[in-house]
């Protein structure tokens, strides 16, 4: 049994933490390759560190030398300095590499999972009918993406900046010396001065930067969405571009995509001028940064109580601690960036987790919803049925029939009576009203819209779809094709094109029952799957769906009187109002 309104389990959907999202490929089954990648990455950041505070000795030699004309040392300091040099270029290199390396499986594995989630189900067609959330196709090829490389040099980033940060300090403490000052009139030793300075220097930055910087994480989540929107209205354009070529609808277009356009522009001058507000305390604090601990080390070196090299050296420990606790301050923008795709990706993890969240507040499922339940009959039938829109509109009341293996039902009624919406809630898509519907639990079924889909690939796959192209053989394929008057696409079998676009409506109508002549399911529902054909075909295509399928059931959504000579029963849809309720009738030609 399966109750499509089944409520979930509510709160739970707020669960979702940037955590959540980040642990998952760290315990899965690729958990051995990641964290050996992750370990030697940081070994490599490690070694990196290592060789850059070995440099900081090196500074303080090389300097010290050159200010006693040292010719002697000279040559010997050049030569280690190219050794670790050699050092820091491979480290670095192979450091990155390993990084893309791991951040692409991280993507990958997320990928992965993320579409089985969202194609599992019927999940995006619930996310998609009931509009619980934008752009998933961008969630899933941009945002996880950014996601987890962004998480993996953020993450590497603050470690070997932490490392950094701890080796520097004790440079900055040992070397620097206490700085006397007079509090008081009190002789007073400040221990390791240069090291606190740099501290104070690094969290007033932070303090400011994030304060002027902080509206960019919701100006970026809304960016990120505007971005997709319009990208995914050019796609349309492109999908629909002889439709709109035959209205002449360009300037209509045009202006639809310049609105879009409109919006990423009024954003990107949010971001602009929040940018240039903290660019400017970026750049004061980059600038004083070259300056500041020369000034701040003065004192003693104009006491003659440190060498020239040393003062380089505390210069050089000092842009590093001060680097290392300006993390934050660098690193701003990717994590305003990080925090938005982090957002979304959360909203999108929680909306698939509970793709009936609003179908259990929605008014038209508070009282239940419509039962489907999988019974061990070979007959479906339905009961007290009425169909509601998700506002909890009474749309209609069907009256209750029991669809038998072989019968032919011919649905009819006016044009946005409910029609579709009855096949929907027969497939289980369609929750939104009440009463129920039994259901054979080893039927086939197989539903044809007035226009079918059509995968991307050869003519094969789309007609065996949404089987596999092997699971037919060729021979199979052309004798549907030959029966539905297609011979013309015989040869054309295993050619890839866009097929959706070189078929003619018409030719797309056969196709699709071409499939259902292949697929031979037990019930086969028809929703207006033949409009598109003049009488003659349609009548044919008919004939060999009765002929064919003789125990299959038909059901068909159909305007065309003629249609009706297919039919043994037939059941009448009216508007909510209209009539009292819908009601059967014999057939009438
Ligand atoms: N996802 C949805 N959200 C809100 N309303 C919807 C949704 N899908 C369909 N409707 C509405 O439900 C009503 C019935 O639609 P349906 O497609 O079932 O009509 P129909 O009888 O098949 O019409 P036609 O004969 O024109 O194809 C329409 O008014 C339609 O706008």
């Amino acid at each position: 049994m399966s109750n499509l309104s089944s409520a979930p389990a509510s709160g739970q959907a707020d669960r979702v933490t940037a955590w959540s999202l980040i642990r998952p490929y760290w315990v899965s089954e690729e958990r051995r390759t990641a964290w050996g990648l992750l370990i030697t990455i940081i070994v490599m950041d490690l070694l990196l560190v290592g060789i850059n505070a070995r440099l900081n000795t090196w500074n303080r030699d090389f300097y010290n030398a050159l200010e006693g004309r040292n010719v002697r040392e000279f040559p010997q300091l050049m030569l280690f300095f190219s050794a670790l040099a050699f050092a820091f270029v491979g480290i670095s290199v192979y450091n990155r590499y390993l990084r893309q390396m791991l951040g692409f499986r991280w993507r990958q594995w997320l990928t992965t999972r993320y579409m089985q989630e969202w194609l599992g189900d019927g999940t995006f067609y619930r996310i998609e009918r009931d509009r619980l959330t934008d752009n998933p196709d961008q969630r899933i090829a941009v945002d996880l993406e950014s996601f987890a490389n962004t998480t993996l040099s953020l993450t590497l980033d603050l470690l070997s900046t932490l490392e950094t940060l701890i080796w520097f300090s004790t440079v900055l403490w040992s070397t620097a010396g206490a700085l006397a000052v007079m509090i008081g009139g009190t002789p007073v030793q400040i221990p390791g001065y240069m090291l606190w300075a740099a501290i104070v220097y690094a969290i007033a930055g932070s303090l400011l930067t994030n304060k002027v910087g902080h509206p960019l994480v919701s100006i970026n989540y809304q960016l990120q969405r505007v971005e997709a929107d319009f990208r995914f209205g050019l796609i349309r354009l492109r999908e629909n571009a002889e439709q709109i070529a035959f209205y002449d609808g360009m300037r209509t277009e045009e202006s639809t995509a310049q609105d879009l356009f409109g919006r990423i522009r009024e954003n990107w001058w949010r971001v602009m001028k929040y940018t240039r507000r903290y660019s400017f305390v970026l750049n004061f604090y980059g600038q004083i940064a070259d300056i500041f601990p020369i000034v701040v080390a003065s004192p003693r070196y104009f006491a003659g109580l440190l060498s020239f090299g040393t003062l380089m050296q505390i210069a050089d420990a000092f842009g590093s601690v001060s680097e290392s606790l300006s993390w934050f301050i660098n690193n701003y923008d990717t994590l305003v960036q990080w925090r938005a795709t982090v957002n979304r990706l959360r909203e999108f993890k929680r909306v698939m987790q509970h793709p009936h969240l609003k179908e259990s507040v929605s008014p038209a499922t508070e009282h239940g919803g419509i039962n489907l339940h999988y019974v061990d009959e070979s007959q479906l039938s339905t009961h007290k049925l009425t169909l509601a829109l998700p506002n909890g509109e009474t749309l209609t009341s069907v009256r209750d029939i029991v669809v038998k293996p072989g019968s032919r039902w011919l649905v009819r009624g006016p044009s946005g009576s409910g029609k579709s919406t009855l096949l929907r809630a027969l497939a289980g898509l369609w929750p939104f009203g009440e009463g129920s519907i039994d259901a054979p639990v080893n039927a086939r079924m197989m539903f044809i819209p007035q226009q079918s889909y059509l995968p991307v690939g050869t003519l094969k796959a789309g007609l065996t779809y949404p089987a596999a192209a092997t699971d037919f053989s060729d021979e199979e394929c052309c004798e549907a094709l030959r029966v539905c008057r297609l011979e013309g696409y015989v040869d054309r079998l295993h050619e890839s094109h866009q097929w959706w676009r070189i078929l003619s409506p018409g030719e797309q109508q056969r196709l699709a029952v071409a499939r259902v002549l292949m697929h031979k399911p037990d019930y086969v529902f028809l929703d207006e799957a033949t409009s598109a054909l003049d009488t003659e075909n349609e009548a044919h295509l008919y004939r060999l769906l009765t002929e064919r399928l003789p125990k299959g059931a038909i059901v068909s959504v159909t305007h065309r009187k003629p249609l009706a000579q297919f039919h043994q029963e037939t059941l009448d849809i009216a508007r909510a109002g209209e009539h009292a309720v819908a009601y059967t009738r014999p057939p009438s030609t």
